[in-house]
């Protein structure tokens, strides 16, 4: 059995530790329920797919065992199979579809995996004030005023998965309450109910993950930057006394 290039999660922390590793890689997230019909439909063809392509890195995830990461994969419904580079979606297979989930995977496997890839390219991460967006107008938009904008939005502005009140990731959910319980004020920005914000922001700031805290419009930190803030003293020093409460 080809058990080496598969990761079954055990612990959130091993998923982001892979990605981070592997940020070239191609990683397909099989999210699957014991009890689905339709999950053990397709775990064969998965099984097949980690022997067929030893380039591509393999993860299994019991979706109501860690229903944050399955959420914070827009997961829905068992079986999905989510495509992974660079940190970014690039393609998805919702539901039992093995034909579909045969021809990604061979494209990854050929390496064509990056030509959908929604993060932006090296280029745009180095330079960022060329970092453009084509709506699906097809119609041409300077991200960064926008992104600038709305780092500014507030003197402290978290860019977060989900609300305050309802986050959809573990770490965007820690941040808020670390917020909270320091009575700080923030202002947010729900990145995924953007798409060009989310993974434009990542290259404006050269910082590949959510959530981001922007204080004056300067990135300060991703979550573990911030608990070291907090626990140094640094960050009360550095928030504003107008976003104090
Ligand atoms: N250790 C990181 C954890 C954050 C993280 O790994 N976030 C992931 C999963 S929520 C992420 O934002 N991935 C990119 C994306 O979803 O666009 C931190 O300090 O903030």
């Amino acid at each position: 059995m080809a058990t080496t290039n598969v990761l079954n999660l055990a612990k959130e922390e091993e998923l982001y530790s892979l990605l981070q590793d592997n940020p070239e890689a191609t990683i397909l997230i099989f999210f699957s329920a014991s009890w689905s019909p339709q999950c053990q439909q397709m775990g064969p063809l998965f099984d097949e797919l980690v022997k067929k392509y030893p380039t591509l890195r393999f993860v299994k995830v019991e979706a109501e065992d860690f229903e944050e990461v399955a959420e914070s994969y827009e997961v829905a419904a068992v079986p999905a199979f989510v495509f992974v580079r660079k940190l970014a979606i690039v393609d998805r297979v919702d539901g039992a579809n093995a034909p579909e989930l045969s021809r990604l995977a061979e494209k990854h496997a050929r390496g064509q995996g990056s030509a959908s890839t929604q993060f932006p390219s090296a280029q745009a991460a180095a330079t960022p004030s060329n970092v453009t967006a084509t709506t699906s107008a097809g119609f041409k938009q300077d991200l960064n005023t926008r992104l600038k904008e709305l780092t500014h939005r507030a003197p402290v502005m978290a860019f977060i998965k989900g609300t305050p009140a309802q986050p959809r990731c573990g770490f965007s959910k820690t941040l808020v309450g670390l917020l909270s319980d320091h009575g700080i004020k923030f202002g947010y920005f729900d990145i995924l109910t953007d798409d060009d914000v989310r993974q434009g922001l990542k290259a404006y700031s050269n910082w590949p993950t959510y959530p981001q805290l922007y204080i004056d419009g300067e990135l300060t930190g991703g979550l573990d930057i911030i608990k070291e803030m907090i626990d140094s003293g640094e960050l009360m020093e550095t928030v504003p006394a107008s976003a104090r409460n």
